[in-house]
């Protein structure tokens, strides 16, 4: 979607852009990315080196019935909400989209990433396949980007190593992988996570091309 008022005066600034020579960022209209790829792919990992070269870019922040990881931190990572809140949240049509992964609900508050996107700014959604197909029908010009594993051998070792997850947890995920590998060819573009580096690179190419 994009909505042609002016970003505020600060979001273009240098200083909170962070500039470099090859990447000129000032976002004039607001935009939806949607931001998806098997758990353990390395998404947050890449979204948070993306939003180190450039703190304007926005991350919404989800609401979720899973229990905080350890390191975890209500409303900076997720909001964490019980199964009533979050029914009260999709009663009261307050989610974007919502859906259940690995037996637990996730869903995108819609006030704060409509007020960004009006407001000039670029919002990123990281979310499952059904909330992205979800989000395909309800902002058809978001751009969505897929992150996949070099193999699916490499994407269950990062996320047992990532160590965060209980071994059915672990299971479930890679049972949900298989299906979203499979859905990769829906999105604008695929990123293969093998290189970090070169997966940056080609995010930031699938972001600012245009
Ligand atoms: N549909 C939807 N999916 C979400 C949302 N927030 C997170 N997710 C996805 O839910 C899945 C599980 O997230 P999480 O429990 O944090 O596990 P991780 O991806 O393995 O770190 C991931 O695919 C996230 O992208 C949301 O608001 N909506
Ligand atoms: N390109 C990469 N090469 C090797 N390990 C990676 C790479 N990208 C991410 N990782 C590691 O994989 C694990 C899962 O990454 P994470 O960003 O938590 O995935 P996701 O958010 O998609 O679930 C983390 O331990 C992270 O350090």
């Amino acid at each position: 979607m994009t909505v042609s008022t002016p970003a505020p005066l600060e979001t273009l600034s240098p200083e909170t852009l962070s500039l470099t020579t090859e990447t000129e960022f000032t976002p004039r209209r607001g935009r939806l990315i949607v931001f998806t790829g098997p758990s353990g792919v390395g998404k947050g990992t890449l979204l948070r080196a993306l939003r180190h070269r450039y703190p304007a870019l926005k991350l919404s922040v989800s609401a979720t019935t899973r229990s905080p990881r350890p390191g975890e931190v209500n409303g900076q990572d997720y909001f964490f909400v019980s199964r009533d809140e979050f029914r009260a949240m999709v009663e009261q049509g307050e989610l974007l989209e919502w859906a259940e992964f690995a037996g637990n609900l996730y869903g995108t508050p819609k006030t704060p990433v409509i007020k960004e996107i009006e407001a000039g700014q670029w919002v990123i959604l990281e979310i499952e396949l059904e909330g992205a197909r979800q989000v395909r029908e309800t902002f058809p010009h978001a751009l969505q980007l897929f992150v996949l594993p070099p193999s699916l051998e490499e994407l269950e070792s990062r996320i047992r190593l990532r160590g965060k997850d209980a071994d059915d947890a672990i299971a479930r995920r890679l049972q949900r992988a298989l299906v979203e590998i499979d859905a990769a060819s829906e999105f604008d573009e695929q990123i293969v996570n093998d290189d970090l580096e070169v997966a940056l690179q080609q995010l930031e190419n699938a972001i600012f091309k245009d």
